[in-house]
C-alpha cells in the first residue's frame, strides 16, 4: 500500500516552546489511525501539518505523492477532508444541511460554483445516509443537536472524495449516548474498504471505533509509541502517554481506561 502522509523528522517550534519535536510516521490508503495523547501533546499541531495547513520548522513531510513546500498546497487541500471543531465554527447556522454538504467543495476550493448537478445532490444525500443522517438534510445546521452536527461535518468532510479524512476531535462534547452513535457511525466508516485513509484525534481510548487498524500516542510533542493500535495500546505505553498509572480494558472490539488504584496493607 502506498503512502499517503510520510512524516520525517518533522519538529515544529514556537520560540522557545517544542510542539513537535522529530516526528517520524507514515499513513498508507486503507489504514485508519487514532492519535491519543493529553491536553497539549501536539495533535492538533500534527492534524495541521497532515492537512498542508502548516509547515514544519525542520523535518519533511510527503502529502499525496507531493513534497510540502514544493507544492501549491491549494491544489492538495481539496484532496484531504477535514473535520475540526475550528472548521465548525465557520459552517453558518443558517444553511439547511443539504447545502452544507453540497457546499464542501466551494468552502475547501474557495471557489462558487452556480449550481450543483445531480450526482453532486445524490453524493450528498448518500453521504448523510452513510452518517446516519438523512432525515435531517432539510433542517438549518443551527437546529441540529451536537452529535447530529458532528454527523454533518463528517459527511461534509467526505463530499470532495478526499484520499485522506483528518477527524479532530469527533466525539467531544457529545453525550453517552452520542458518543456511541458516533462510534459506531464511524466503525462502518472505518471497515468500508473505499473509505479513504483516516486520522482521528482523541484524548479517549472509550472513543476507538472498531476497525481502527493503528494508533500513534503523543507526548508533549514526542511520539511515545506508534504501531498497529492492538499490539501497540498497551496499559504501559498509555500511562506513559498520560503520565498516570492506567489499567487498560479490551472487549468486543472497545477500550477502556482508568486510573490504577493504590492498594494499601
Ligand atoms: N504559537 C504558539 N506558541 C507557543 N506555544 C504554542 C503555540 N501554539 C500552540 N502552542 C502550544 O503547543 C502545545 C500543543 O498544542 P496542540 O493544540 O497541538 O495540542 P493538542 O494535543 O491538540 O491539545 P488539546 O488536546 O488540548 O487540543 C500546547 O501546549 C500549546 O499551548
Amino acid at each position: 500500500m502506498s503512502a499517503v502522509l510520510e512524516l520525517a523528522e518533522v519538529s515544529v517550534r514556537r520560540g522557545q516552546a517544542s510542539l513537535l519535536d522529530r516526528v517520524s510516521w507514515v499513513v498508507r490508503e486503507g489504514e485508519r489511525w487514532v492519535l491519543l495523547g493529553a491536553n497539549g501533546a501536539g495533535k492538533t499541531t500534527l492534524m495541521q501539518i497532515a492537512g498542508a495547513q502548516l509547515h514544519p520548522t525542520s523535518g519533511a513531510v510527503g502529502l499525496l505523492g507531493e513534497l510540502l513546500g514544493t507544492v501549491d498546497i491549494f491544489e492538495l487541500r481539496p484532496r484531504i477532508g477535514v473535520s475540526s471543531a475550528a472548521i465548525a465554527e465557520q459552517i453558518p447556522r443558517d444553511e439547511t444541511v443539504r447545502d452544507l454538504v453540497l457546499t464542501a467543495s466551494y468552502a475547501v476550493l474557495g471557489r462558487w460554483r452556480e449550481s450543483y448537478d445531480g450526482v453532486d445532490h445524490e453524493r450528498a444525500d448518500a453521504l448523510l445516509r452513510e452518517v446516519g443522517v438523512a432525515g435531517l438534510a432539510d433542517r438549518t445546521y443551527g437546529t441540529l443537536s451536537e452529535g447530529e452536527r458532528k454527523r454533518v461535518q463528517i459527511a461534509r468532510a467526505l463530499m470532495t472524495d478526499p484520499e485522506l479524512l483528518l477527524l479532530d476531535e469527533p466525539a467531544a462534547g457529545l453525550d453517552l449516548g452520542g458518543r456511541e452513535d458516533l462510534v459506531s457511525t464511524l466503525s462502518v466508516l472505518a471497515y468500508d474498504p473505499l473509505s479513504p485513509a483516516t486520522v482521528l484525534v482523541s484524548h479517549h481510548v472509550e472513543e476507538i471505533p472498531p476497525g481502527f487498524t493503528h494508533v500513534l500516542m503523543l507526548r508533549d510533542g514526542r511520539v511515545v509509541v506508534q504501531g498497529p493500535l492492538e499490539e501497540t495500546l498497551t496499559a504501559e505505553a498509555l500511562s506513559a502517554t498520560f503520565g498516570m498509572p492506567l489499567v487498560l480494558e479490551h472487549h468486543d472490539g472497545r477500550y477502556a481506561a482508568r486510573r490504577k488504584q493504590h492498594h494499601r496493607g
